[in-house]
Formats: structure tokens, C-alpha cells, sequence
């Protein structure tokens, strides 16, 4: 046999199953403890999805229980509109099955291998099959299935069906179980944190090995879901030009008003003219030679560009406000949302916020949070044209220090949305470099950093005010004895000069045995509203006494307690155990609000 007849009797198509399998760490599977990551993200991102189309806001519960020494069970239940029966078999058991990749309009999903993936890495590493519930509606028993995928051909194995009770009325819910590690905890709450943010309508909660997280939803307005559009002349390829025309009927004419984004009469004419081809060409009887011509007058046509208002769905400049002040109680956030752009006819939106103090690490460089359709982004960081952009940013103009990154406590959140993200890869970790959108992050984050500018110069100013404020105020007190001594006159109460001269409310803190002592001056007649948080981290919420004023408003990881009070009161709260708890008292209006006698 010779060497060509040997080869040809070696050659066989691969199933995409069998290629996937080989290759895992294209979709996210390079490593055990990244598989948790991925798979969550993929069915929490489906969830979301689902979700959003149904028009309900999303009530999303995450575990990962431990089954073996090295074996976990992930669950992801949603509330969303479910899976008809028939179809739940290739959503899960196929990869490439999907309803989003044909469609031009921002979704988290866009392959269609996501979920699948995660069930043939489960079947990879523990042979477990995947176990889905879902249920369409009250009239609707739910189905349960287990199933595998055979790599081989890429078509699902029912291995058992079932009708069963399911207190939901509707919703979906996978069971998948593979050999792994907790090693990416914090990476995985990170995860669902980010999440929170920028889904302030969904509510997410997770059981991480028995440890127990809720992210509450910031709004109760659920999201308008973006509709498809159709394709505009700008981004279309030869090839799927060609699919299209060979669908169609109509003719030439009708067809491009018809099939493509923004193409009226007097565009249609314009192609037209310019390709030199019939307005009734029948577009199924086009040529390869028609076609070429005609797609090289689509981009020499002035069109307008996509109706992007209809196909993306941004999250807001408030919104994001909201979710960020909600998770990191920041001292100053700013967002913005820019005007939607192209790149390649595909239209996109960029936003960003900044948020700099509260509780963001001072020390490092900033942090940086990259959103893909309300997607986060947690590798490849250091890949990501969202980062590269706020690598361009001058920030040391804005008042920050900067090597490639900026430093000190600042937060730089940055979200890009598209009916078609130009991701680095399928495991969609990473943001290609299109310099239309590298230009758009740019320009957004030299917006933020003016105003962040404005806020540390004012801060800087504000300080130096206080300080010769406190200097003042703290020679008060002797000034008041020596001079009721002269004047032979008990000592009068200084605080609500003291309050005159800060030009501020004053909360003051004072520590004794085992005692914290809050005290609000006179300075203005309204009740003061403030937050604590971490009151006593080691003693416990029994060591919190609980007046009317006080609501606790942080979960057991986040001890935060909002406080009203009104001018002139006392609070004094003691300790049941030792002190040691670190108490801060953080002003919502930092610029109202003065705590004297911080320990
Ligand atoms: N929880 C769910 N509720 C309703 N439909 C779902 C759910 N999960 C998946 N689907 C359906 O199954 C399809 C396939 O999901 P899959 O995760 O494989 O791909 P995708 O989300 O479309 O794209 P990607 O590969 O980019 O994640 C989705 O397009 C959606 O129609």
C-alpha cells in the first residue's frame, strides 16, 4: 500500500462532540477548579437569559455540593419560561444546539455549546449523566431527564424521563457532577457578585459547601428584552449574503429592503445602481459574479446604522450606580452610558463607571470589573482590549497614579454590549482588540476620570478645612473652662459652636471599657441617617443592643447597620465580649457628615 492509500484509509470526519473533548480548554475547561467556574457561568447565563426573554425578574439559586473527596454536584435553578420537553434533550445533550446564534441581538449566549460543554466534561471526568428538571407552566407537569451525549455522532442519550412534582411553576433546573476542586471560591462569589451588579433586577442565591450567599436584586423592574434585527449591509459576508439570497424569492428590490437592517427605497436604489444589477432580478437566480457586485456596492452605500436602541439592552447609568453603591459602598461612583456605535455593521454600546474609597483595597492597582452582556469576564485579564484601553488612559491627569494600570482604591467597571461581542476566543474570557470599541472605552473612562478629578480636588480642599476646623475645635473645650472660670460661669456646652465651626453635622465616637459612645450635634434639626459596618466583628449580633434608629441592613459576612438619629442623642453601645471589632462610621453624604474621635 502506498503512503497516500494508507493515509486515506486513516481519514474519518470528527464528531464536534469528539473535537470538544480533545480540546475542552477552548470553551473554559483547562483545569478542574475553572470547570466549576465555566459551568455555573454558562447555566447562570442561560438562566439570565431565559429570563430576561420571558420578561420575569430572575430568581436564580446556585449550590455545589460536595459528593466524594474530589467530586462536586452543581445545581443552577431558575425561574425562567423552562424547555419544552422535546428539546430539553438537545439543549443539554448536543453541542452547537441553540436559539441565539442566529439571531442579531445581544444575549449572553451565542453558541450554542455552552451548557452542553459542561455536560460532556461531567461525563468526561465522573461518567455521571446530567439531571434536568424543567417545567413550562401551572398547566405543565415538569420533566425530569438524565442524559449523556454520545461524542461520537453529537446527539443526546436519554438514559430516563420523567414526569414528576416540582413545587416551581416554571423554570429549569441542571444538576451536573464532576471531579473538581473549591480551590476558585472567592473567584466563583466574585463571580456572582459581578453578577449582581450588573443584573440589579435578578436575585442570586448560592450555597458554596454549605456556606450560604444572597444577592438581593436593586430594582424591581425587569429588563425590556432586545429584539432580533436583521442583518445590516455593513457587517454581511459573502457567504452569508449568498445563504440569503438563495432562500429568497423576492426580488432584488424587496429583497434588500426586506432582508437587511435600515434598507429603504432610496438605499435599495442606491445599491442597485451602484452594482449595476436589475431592481427585478429574481435574488435566488443571482450569479456568485451578481452577488460580489452587489455586495461591494452595500459597502460603498451610505446606511444608517443599526437600530441599536431595539437589539442591545444597556444597563443604565443608574442601574449600574445602584449595584456597585449596593455591593461596595463606594464613596464616589460615577457612571456612563455612551451613544451606540458600529463595528463591522454589528452595533454596540459601551458604559463604564468609576468608583474610588469605601471599601476598596487602597493598596495595588485598581480593580477592574470587564462585563460582556451583562456577562463578567473573570480570565485573561491581562488580553482584554477593556483593559488595554484603561492601560491608554492618562489616568495621572485625573489625580491617580498609574503604572499601565492606575492605582490606589479606585474601581473601574467597563461593560460592552453587542449583538455580536468580538470575543478572543469561544471561551469567551477575553475582548478582541477592535479599535472602534477600544476608542469608545477610551473616551467614556476620560469622561469618568474628569469627574473624579473634580471629587479628589474637592475632597483634598474639604480636608484641609476640616483640619483647621478640628484644631480649632479641639482648644474649645479649654478655652470654655479658662473663660468660665474668669467669668465665674459653669461651662457651657461647646458642641453646637463646635458644629458651627465644622460647618458640619457632627457624629462623634468615643471608645471606653468595652463601649462605643455615639454622639450627634445640633447642626442641623433633621435626624442624621449614617451606616456602620462591622460593629463587633468577634462578639456576634447579640452584642449589637437594637434602638428604633437602628436597622440592620448587611448579611452576616457584612455587618452593616443603618442609623437614624436625631440631633442632640446619644447612643451608647456596649460590648458582651471584647472590643476588638473595628467600628467605622461612614457618612451617606460624606460632605454633610464629620465623625470626630475615630479609634
Ligand atoms: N435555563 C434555561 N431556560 C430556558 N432555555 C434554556 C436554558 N438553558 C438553555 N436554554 C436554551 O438552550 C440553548 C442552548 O444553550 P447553550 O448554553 O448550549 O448555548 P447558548 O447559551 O445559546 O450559547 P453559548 O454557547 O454562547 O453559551 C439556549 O440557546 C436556550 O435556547
Amino acid at each position: 500500500m502506498d503512503l497516500a492509500e494508507e493515509l486515506a484509509s486513516k481519514q474519518r470526519s470528527i464528531s464536534v462532540a469528539e473535537f470538544f473533548e480533545k480540546n475542552k480548554h477552548l470553551l473554559g475547561f483547562d483545569s478542574p477548579t475553572r470547570g466549576v467556574i465555566t459551568t455555573i457561568k454558562e447555566a447562570v447565563d442561560n438562566s439570565l437569559d431565559a429570563c430576561e426573554e420571558a420578561e420575569v425578574l430572575p430568581d436564580i439559586y446556585v449550590a455545589i455540593k460536595r459528593v466524594e473527596k474530589d467530586v462536586y454536584r452543581i445545581i443552577v435553578e431558575d425561574n425562567g419560561p423552562g424547555i419544552v420537553p422535546k428539546q430539553v434533550p438537545f439543549v443539554f445533550g448536543k453541542l452547537l444546539y441553540g436559539s441565539r446564534f442566529h439571531q442579531i441581538k445581544q444575549s449572553r449566549g451565542q453558541q450554542g455549546i455552552g451548557i452542553s460543554a459542561a455536560v460532556l466534561y461531567a461525563q468526561l471526568t465522573t461518567g455521571v449523566p446530567a439531571v434536568v428538571i424543567s417545567r413550562t407552566g401551572h398547566n405543565s407537569p415538569a420533566h425530569r431527564f438524565e442524559l449523556m451525549i454520545k461524542t461520537e455522532d453529537n446527539e443526546p442519550q436519554i438514559l430516563k424521563e420523567e414526569e414528576i412534582e416540582w413545587d416551581r411553576m416554571h423554570g429549569t433546573r441542571v444538576e451536573i457532577e464532576f471531579k473538581s476542586t473549591l480551590a476558585a471560591k472567592k473567584r466563583l462569589v466574585d463571580y456572582l457578585r459581578y453578577t449582581a451588579v450588573v443584573n440589579p433586577h435578578a436575585r442570586v442565591r448560592a450555597d458554596i459547601d454549605g456556606e450560604k450567599f444572597n444577592f438581593e436584586r436593586a430594582s424591581d423592574e425587569t429588563i425590556v428584552p432586545p429584539k432580533a434585527i436583521a442583518p445590516h449591509p455593513h457587517g454581511i459576508e459573502f457567504g452569508t449574503l449568498k445563504r440569503m439570497a438563495e432562500g429568497s424569492s423576492l426580488k432584488l428590490k424587496e429583497f434588500l429592503i426586506d432582508g437587511f437592517s435600515r434598507v429603504g427605497e432610496k438605499s435599495a436604489d442606491e445599491i442597485i445602481g451602484l452594482s449595476k444589477l436589475k431592481a427585478d432580478r429574481k435574488s435566488d437566480k443571482l450569479s456568485s459574479d451578481d452577488l460580489k457586485a452587489l455586495l461591494e456596492a452595500m459597502q460603498n452605500v451610505q446606511i444608517p446604522p443599526p437600530p441599536a436602541s431595539v437589539c442591545l439592552s444597556p444597563i443604565g447609568e443608574d442601574k449600574i450606580v445602584q449595584g456597585l453603591d449596593k455591593e461596595f459602598e463606594l464613596d464616589f461612583v460615577r457612571s456612563r452610558t455612551r451613544k451606540s456605535q458600529v463595528f463591522s455593521g454589528h452595533p454596540f454600546i459601551v458604559e463604564a463607571a468609576i468608583g474610588y474609597g469605601g471599601k476598596l483595597d487602597s493598596e495595588g492597582s485598581a480593580q477592574i470589573l470587564r462585563f460582556a452582556n451583562r456577562v463578567p469576564l473573570l480570565y485573561q485579564q491581562g488580553a482584554c482590549a477593556i483593559t488595554n484601553a484603561v492601560s491608554d488612559v492618562n489616568w495621572k491627569s485625573y489625580g491617580l497614579s498609574q503604572q499601565g494600570l492606575p492605582n490606589g482604591p479606585v474601581m473601574i467597571l467597563v461593560h460592552v454590549a453587542s449583538t455580536n461581542v468580538p470575543f478572543t476566543s469561544e471561551s469567551k474570557d477575553a475582548v478582541a482588540a477592535i479599535p472602534e470599541i477600544e476608542k469608545e472605552i477610551v473616551l467614556v473612562l476620560q469622561e469618568l476620570g474628569r469627574e473624579l478629578k473634580t471629587f479628589l480636588n474637592r475632597r483634598d480642599k474639604s480636608r484641609q478645612a476640616e483640619e483647621r476646623a478640628r484644631a480649632v475645635c479641639s482648644i474649645l473645650p479649654d478655652i470654655a473652662e479658662k473663660v468660665s472660670e474668669i467669668v465665674k460661669k459653669p461651662v457651657p456646652d461647646i458642641t453646637p459652636l463646635e458644629g458651627q465651626i465644622m460647618r458640619k453635622v457632627v457624629v462623634k465616637k468615643r471608645t471606653g471599657n468595652g463601649k462605643v459612645e455615639i454622639f450627634v450635634n445640633n447642626y442641623t434639626k433633621n435626624p442624621v441617617e449614617f451606616t456602620i459596618y462591622n460593629m463587633s466583628a468577634d462578639s456576634g449580633d447579640d452584642a449589637m443592643p437594637k434602638p428604633d434608629f437602628v436597622d440592620k441592613i448587611g448579611d452576616e459576612y457584612n455587618k452593616l447597620w443603618k442609623v437614624s438619629m436625631e440631633p442632640e442623642s446619644y447612643w451608647e453601645v456596649s460590648y458582651k465580649g471584647s472590643a476588638q471589632g473595628s467600628v467605622s462610621i461612614r457618612g451617606v453624604d460624606e460632605n454633610k457628615l464629620v465623625v470626630v474621635d475615630l479609634f
